[in-house]
């Protein structure tokens, strides 16, 4: 049999399967979707198999076998190592990435260096030297063994290895170590014939009554029990049971046991609710997909409060009935206590957590239930989209419009067209809701089907318009800061958020305050001379961390010390600057004394499960308001908060990003609609300096319609998304006149690429109009922006330029910039060009 291996060498040579033989005794473990290790040019890598074959094309000669095989059932199925292969043309990454991002952290080998016999040196010049035959005798028992070992073994022979390594006769190999091992727990074996260990028990010393208790307890216990358990039962030592197991009464043995991250946490069962109309016309929607096993996408645009997350509840029970299984994706930050309760509370122990505040071993164990078929339903961010189910019914995307669905490292995938490719490989259903989808699905929504050549199928729209039980949605107000600087209020908060505060203290309701600042930055500048602390690898400036008192980049971890004096002229006046979190924390300390406020950013929240910590404590109203940057706008459902505040609601649109308005937008209406979600009714306060900017004006009215219509206007006009789609290509290098030839000779490359392809389709546009065939991909537009600096033009010393490619059409546009760039590696590698390429990019950073 022979295997076709992905091999774990990224590189453009090395993206393609090599041939290798599945030897005898390997058969019954190599499938595809197999992990395994193999020889590949002077090293030994690891590998996926891809394809199994009873013949190859190669001559056996020249093929090498598969060495061993790590896992006992392989990590990925059929389905995904096709994905992986569909991922890397879409994506133009390295086939390998693709594998890789699939599998959990812990299972991504660690390589260690080792070494192998190699050549066979000639028997007589052995002879004369017995210590190396010793040397190769150890070796070639062991099989690989580690450098340390080795000299553990032969401490005096360091110069006869380094010899025999030199001449080839023991090779260096790349050896792999799974860092996380399964968590494995001492047991105690009673034996099968407990009767025997009362007899044994009465032959033992007289000074050995601990044993003789502890196999008195055994005879009455006969079930295997953890050891630590016993020790603590009866209260004996582990060195007692250890005597019994030497004498071979008993035997202890290691046991793999799960973690569990949620263990000793009860989950209150919930039933399904009675659905309100507008939730069982969706629901009977999506329920008749399901039952048809069909592949189908849903778009449910649902306002804040509406219910979705019963929707999605009742169609995972739906899906599990028909014996299938279910994957619920929600942003890393809204993977709260809250939401997995909804979860866990419905179906139980059927349901697997996996997000990244999980332990790399807990996240092991919970998708090894996957694999064993113990669950049936996934929760968790973005990567859970590879959970490796094979009965797969139905995908759940919340908050879909979410950027953080897109890797932003290779392979740089977007988890919404993952869910879609893989319900077209199972029949699957896809439910993408949000109050806010993103401007690519709700145009999706209006796309017909066969609309142009390869265009993705399009979506079906389902609307929910109302929260449930006729509660209103809150009313926002927006309060102009012109206005109030004007009228001498140089405070944060303006008289109206003011007096709203005090009011809710006085109530004793709660209060959500977001300052919409990405990352919160606050920046140390000069006053004297306007000196910006900037990091001296990157071009951007040092952000100020109160609680160390530290400058430190964002990009590299660069950090150095706060400084009192300006290092540029020596003044005093250097502080820094920026209205952060912190900030506000202290203002509000002062102008309501007493207040209780739980600050949540990436300062805060750094610590494992504290995040789930203060939304615990906001819950059991241990505080009156909780403040913080995009982490308190989704969502939250606390019944107390009848008062959402918007610090300054520009500082988003600020950004030089196209999506910015839209970007706007959707925080707005997520954060207004934390509040009167239950029995209390809500107030929204959004000051701002652009009052009269659509994203500010269609937010305060919940009229997501009117924000679409008049934003799609502008993404026409300007060529944008979902109009055009995009590809950012981004180069880097330390010296940047070499950098700048590259990008330039790069885009001149891609547009004779491009103007290929538009003489070719003339020349067939010509012979369609003699009446032979419809003229095709007609559709085909493609331009090359640039080359121009980044906008962080350098990170980590090297020099960054990007192009932006605008295009419309199929993956025609795709595959030429893979083209473009491939000449580029093989003139580049050798001058350590990195060429960076990212599909329909989400920052044009
Ligand atoms: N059919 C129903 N009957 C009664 N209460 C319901 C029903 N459906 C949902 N609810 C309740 O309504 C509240 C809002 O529902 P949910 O949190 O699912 O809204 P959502 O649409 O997900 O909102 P958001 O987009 O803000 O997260 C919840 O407290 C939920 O328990
Ligand atoms: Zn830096
Ligand atoms: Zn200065």
């Amino acid at each position: 049999m022979f295997a076709k291996v992905i091999v774990d060498v990224p590189a453009k040579q090395t993206n393609r399967a090599f041939d290798y033989i599945v030897p005898p005794a390997l058969k019954a473990w190599v499938e595809v979707g197999s992990r395994v290790t193999v020889p590949f040019g002077p090293r030994v890598v690891q590998g996926f198999v891809v394809e199994l074959h009873e013949e190859t094309d190669v001559k056996i000669e020249r093929l090498k076998s598969i060495q061993s095989v790590p896992d006992l059932v392989p990590p990925l199925t059929v389905e995904l190592v096709g994905l992986a292969h569909w991922m890397s043309r879409t994506y133009l990454c390295h086939e390998v990435t693709a594998l890789q991002v699939m599998l959990p952290g812990a299972l991504k080998a660690k390589y260690e260096r080792g070494l192998q016999v190699g050549i066979e040196p000639q028997m007589g010049s052995l002879l004369e030297l017995p210590e190396r035959l010793a040397i190769l005798d150890f070796v070639r028992c062991k099989g690989t063994l580690s450098m340390e070992a080795l000299m553990d073994r032969f401490p005096h022979e360091g110069a006869a290895i380094k010899d025999m390594v030199l001449s080839g006769a023991l090779v260096e190999v790349q050896m792999m170590k799974d860092r996380i091992s399964m968590k494995k727990v001492l047991t105690v074996f009673p034996p099968k014939e407990v009767d025997s260990l009362v007899e044994a028990g009465e032959k033992l010393p007289a000074k050995a009554r601990k044993q003789k208790e502890v196999l008195d307890y055994l005879s009455l216990h006969p079930d295997p029990i953890r050891l630590t358990e016993l020790m603590e039962l009866i209260q004996v030592g582990a060195g007692t049971v250890k005597a019994l197991a030497d004498r071979g009464l008993i035997e202890l043995k290691e046991i793999e046991v799960m973690r569990d991250p949620y263990a000793g946490r009860t989950f209150a069962r919930t039933m399904p609710l009675p659905l309100t109309d507008e939730q069982s016309t969706v629901y009977a929607e999506i329920r008749s997909a399901i039952v048809e096993g069909k592949p189908s996408v849903f778009l449910l645009q649902g306002v804040t409060g509406s219910g979705k997350t019963e929707v999605y509840l009742q169609s995972i029970q739906q899906c599990l009935e028909l014996g299938k299984e279910a994957i619920v994706l929600v942003p890393e930050i809204s993977l709260t206590p809250q939401m997995v309760e909804r979860f866990k509370g419905r179906f139980g122990n059927e349901v697997a957590v996996l997000h990244s505040r999980l332990s790399q071993g807990e996240r092991y164990d919970e998708w090894r239930k996957i694999m064993r078929k113990q669950v049936r339903v996934v929760i968790g961010a973005r990567s859970a989209v590879f959970a490796p189910f094979q009965r797969l019914g139905l995908i759940i995307i919340d908050e879909e419009h979410e950027s953080s669905y897109k890797q932003e490292d290779s392979p740089k995938y977007h988890a919404r067209e993952i869910a879609v490719q893989r319900a077209e490989n199972n029949g699957a259903t896809v439910v993408l809701g949000s109050a806010t989808p993103s401007l690519e699905s709700i145009h999706r929504t209006s796309v017909l089907p066969d609309h142009g050549t390869t265009e993705s199928p399009s979506y079906r729209l389902l609307t929910m318009k109302s929260r449930v039980e006729g509660r209103p949605l809150p009313e926002v107000f927006i309060v102009d800061m012109r206005e109030e600087l004007k009228n001498g209020n140089r405070s944060m908060f303006s008289k109206a958020l003011h007096h709203a505060i005090e009011e809710r203290l006085h109530k004793k309701e709660q209060i959500v305050m977001l300052l919409n600042r990405r990352g919160y930055a606050t920046f140390v500048m000069c006053r004297t001379c306007g000196y910006v602390s900037s990091c001296p690898h990157c071009d951007i400036s040092l952000t100020y961390h109160q609680s160390t008192r530290m400058l430190r980049c964002h990009y590299c971890g660069y950090a150095e010390r706060e400084v009192k004096l300006c290092p540029s002229c020596g003044s005093e006046h250097i502080r820094h600057f920026g209205t952060g979190t912190q900030r506000v924390e202290e203002e509000l300390g002062k102008l309501f004394p007493g207040i209780r406020v739980i600050r949540m950013d990436v300062d805060t929240t750094t610590e494992k499960g504290s995040h789930e910590k203060w939304l615990t404590m906001f819950g059991q109203k241990q505080a009156d308001v909780l403040l913080g940057t995009q982490m308190v706008a989704k969502g939250l459902d606390f019944p107390d908060v009848t008062l959402v505040g918007v610090i300054a609601a520009d500082t988003s649109l600020n950004i030089p990003d196209f999506r910015s308005a839209e970007r706007t937008f959707q925080l707005l209406t997520q954060v207004a609609g934390r509040a009167g979600r239950h029995q209390k009714l809500g107030e929204v306060y959004v000051q701002t300096y652009t009052p009269e900017h659509y994203s500010v004006q269609c937010a305060s009215r919940h009229d997501y319609n009117s924000f679409v219509t008049e934003e799609l206007h502008s993404r026409i006009r300007l060529g944008y998304p979902p109009y055009q789609r995009l590809i950012l290509v981004t180069f880097s290098h330390e010296q940047a006149p070499f950098l700048i030839r590259a990008a330039e000779a790069f885009a001149v490359r891609l547009k004779e690429l491009i103007e290929d392809v538009q003489r070719k389709q003339s020349t067939e546009m010509l012979l369609s109009l003699d009446g032979f065939e419809e003229p095709q991909a007609a559709d085909f537009s493609m331009e090359v922006l640039g080359p121009v600096a980044s906008p962080i033009s350098r990170i980590k010393d090297r020099y960054r330029f990007q192009c932006v490619v605008k295009y419309r059409g199929d993956g025609l546009a795709v595959e030429l910039v893979g083209k473009a760039v491939a000449y580029f590696e093989q003139q580049n590698a050798k001058e350590k060009l990195q060429i960076s390429i990212d599909v329909d990019p989400q920052y044009l950073m």
